[in-house]
């Protein structure tokens, strides 16, 4: 089992020290094993890479997606990469060396490497896709698969200076359909809401009046935008949101930024990684017409 573990030391400029060190452990204690799991330690979250019919390629991939997913997170750029001796290093060297270290200037120092991390990733490449798993407390929440080239594609629309996806781009030409981006300020803030219960409870709440399966224009979309009779667009799934309207973590106030609209980009601008077809798939009501 390779562990590719961040730990953490504050320097004299206070700056966050991540140390992502390619050292053989059992995870937990430091004994050599077999080639297994590269694990990624950062302040709230673990990531796991089960990367035993893993090429470099890939464990290079999946490396760079979940680097991404930290910027965006923590709404930073300012991730180095260094060499044991401080010189700058690319990715593919780190790998290479198997010996990096990840400076993030300005994050608060609130990382145990050896706490239980309320938030584990998965991440299992299989016939050419990866297998990304989330879990929360232990849990598994979500279950996602995504192809090398839906993570290479995202790695090139990131903008690594700003942490935002370039695609997130309002374009005013389709605004009034596609919901706005909100600033970035109210995304870095992440607030979770009270909702009313959990998942199973939404999924097993009585559906009425459901309309018919078919395809629907973006301005018949666009009627369903009050409180009681709420539609989004989601991926060019049209989605009858009503009910979960009382489920959403977000809240309901987020979720109704997307009445009526297309909330695909305000969607991925707070979380990318929901697979959001997984939950509302009892309320698919049709597809988008052209
Ligand atoms: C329409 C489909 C949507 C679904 C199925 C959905 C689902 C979810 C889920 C599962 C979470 C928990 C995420 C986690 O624990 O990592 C969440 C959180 C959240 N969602 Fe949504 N969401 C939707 C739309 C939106 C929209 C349009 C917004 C726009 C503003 C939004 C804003 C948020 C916020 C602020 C949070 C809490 C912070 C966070 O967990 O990152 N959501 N949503």
């Amino acid at each position: 089992m390779i562990m590719f573990r961040f730990t953490k030391q504050i320097n004299q400029n206070q700056e966050l020290f991540l140390k992502f060190q390619n050292k053989y452990f059992i995870q937990d204690c430091n004994l050599l094993m077999e080639d297994k799991i590269t694990s990624i330690i950062t302040d709230d979250r673990i990531d796991e890479i089960l990367h035993l019919n893993a090429t470099k390629e890939e464990l290079l991939v999946i490396l760079n997606y979940i680097i991404m997913d930290y910027k965006k997170f923590q709404m930073t750029d300012k991730i180095l990469l260094q060499s044991q001796k401080m010189q700058k290093l690319t990715l593919e060297e780190c790998i290479a060396n198997r010996f990096v270290y990840l400076f993030v200037p300005g994050v608060k120092n609130s990382m145990d490497s050896n706490s239980q991390k309320e938030v584990r990733y998965t991440y299992e490449p299989k016939d050419g896709k990866i297998c990304k798993e989330k879990y929360r407390n232990g849990r598994k929440t979500e279950s996602t698969e995504i192809t090398f080239e839906q993570i290479n594609k995202m790695l090139s629309s990131f903008n690594q200076s700003t942490g935002v996806f370039l695609s997130s781009k309002p374009n005013f030409a389709e605004s009034k359909f596609i919901a706005p981006l909100l600033p970035q300020e109210e995304v870095a803030k992440r607030e979770k809401v009270q909702v009313k219960g959990g998942q199973m409870l939404y999924v097993q709440q009585p559906r009425k009046n459901r309309p018919a399966f078919r395809n629907y224009t973006a301005e018949e979309v666009s009627k369903h935008n009050k409180p009681g009779d709420v539609w989004t667009v989601l991926n060019g799934k049209v989605y009858d949101i009503t009910l979960y309207m009382d489920y959403h973590p977000g809240g309901v106030e987020k979720l109704m930024l997307g009445a009526g609209k297309d909330c695909t980009k305000l969607f991925n601008q707070f979380h990318s990684w929901v697979n959001g077809h997984a939950f509302l798939e009892q309320d698919y009501i049709g597809n988008l017409k052209h």
